[in-house]
């Protein structure tokens, strides 16, 4: 930042700038962005639950001491989903949530598997996704589109189940643009699903899997090698591979940075030790995300404001960032030129005296 940003007249209006800035996000869980208001009124709906409605023991709630308890709270989140509508208030809402921040384009990921398993009928589900997701593009201008991710702890029957509901023509919803994996690292090695994403990717889908949040880089290069994984879920550990960083620098795969959540599940220690300076020393072709924004005390403006801070960005390296998640998103190259264009707009407009 200049000598002038750095005053707090400067940080402000840089807030103000990230407020106003069209935004894409490429990383960012649909039960994980349940808000403290959407929470209540699942709760409401469901009275027997044991998660807090009351927005301070829900802050409380959603402390974690490490991944697998984050994992464990976040499953009693699942547990709220139990309906077709809980399914469609969810997912409306979390639209509702993005427009707010000027998020033109989002993949959200979901995890059909964990409500398919809980007894929600597989059309249903779908149906409740999809028509969320028009109503969100007619009533809000947000564009959704579906990831939708094995959860890994959860073993290869999941895998297989996702597969289907990921693949079957009857069932394959038409927002559906990428294939993804999830949950804990420890202990579920990456190369196991490699069948998996070899007949998603086979069907049309992009290859999106978590990789090296938890682990080492060995994950990230088991991601990329087996996986064929065309973006990186985190991947923050690659920062201890320097050739890992080559290769994801030259080969423009991205990372999907998620700061906050790093250090609310512990992976990372402090933000000021985030690795994401050494990415983009490295030239790696990093965008900024929110993973589970409400659980993690943040949305995608403050991981704007966090990554301006740890990158020292001035208003067009925000604008730069904003424009790398529209280059590695999976919007068609239309979708792409105009929110590319809408952004250098909003930038020039804000700099011009
Ligand atoms: N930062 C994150 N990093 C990784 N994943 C994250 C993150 N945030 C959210 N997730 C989500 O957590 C899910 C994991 C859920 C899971 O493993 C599981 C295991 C056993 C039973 C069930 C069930 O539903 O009964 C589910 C993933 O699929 C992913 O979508
Ligand atoms: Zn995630």
């Amino acid at each position: 930042m200049t000598d002038q940003l750095s005053t707090r007249e400067g940080v402000r209006d840089l807030h103000a700038f990230i407020a106003g800035l069209p935004k894409a996000e490429l990383h960012v869980h649909h039960v994980g962005s349940a808000s403290p208001r959407i929470v209540s009124t699942l709760a409401a709906r469901h009275p027997d639950s044991q998660v807090p409605t009351d927005p301070e023991a829900l802050a409380d709630y959603f402390t974690f001491t490490d991944f697998a308890h984050f994992i464990q709270v976040y499953l009693s989140v699942v547990d709220l989903i139990r309906t077709p509508e809980d399914v469609r208030l969810l997912t409306y809402e979390v639209a509702r949530d993005m427009a707010r921040q000027q998020v033109r384009y989002a993949e959200l990921t979901i995890t059909p598997w964990s409500s398919t398993r809980r007894g929600i009928d597989e059309r249903a589900f779908m149906d409740a996704i999809e028509d969320a997701r028009k109503a969100a593009e007619a009533e809000f201008g947000v564009v959704l589109r579906w990831c939708f991710d094995i959860p890994g702890e959860a073993g290869l029957e999941a895998a297989e189940e996702t597969l289907r509901l990921a693949t079957d023509d009857r069932l394959r919803p038409e927002g559906l643009v990428s294939f993804g994996l999830g949950g804990p690292e420890i202990g579920v090695p990456r190369p196991q699903f490699k069948p998996y994403f070899d007949q998603a990717i086979a069907a049309g889908l992009r290859s999106v899997p978590h990789a090296g949040e938890t682990t080492g880089p060995e994950t990230v290069w088991d991601a990329l090698n087996e996986l064929r994984a065309e973006r990186i879920g985190h991947g923050t550990s690659s920062a201890r591979d320097p050739k890992l960083l080559a290769h994801l620098a030259e080969n423009r795969i991205a990372l999907e940075v998620c700061p906050t959540s790093n250090i609310a599940t512990r992976a990372v220690r402090t933000l000021d030790e985030h690795p994401i300076k050494e990415f983009t020393r490295a030239g790696v072709l990093v965008t900024i995300n929110s993973d589970d924004p409400p659980m993690f005390g943040t949305d995608l403006n403050n991981e704007y404001a966090v990554a301006a801070r740890l990158l020292d960005l001035d208003e067009l390296g925000l604008a730069a960032l904003a424009k790398n998640a529209v280059e590695a998103s999976f919007l068609d190259p239309a979708g792409r030129t105009r929110l590319t264009e809408e952004i250098d707009t909003y930038a020039s407009a804000w700099l011009t005296p």
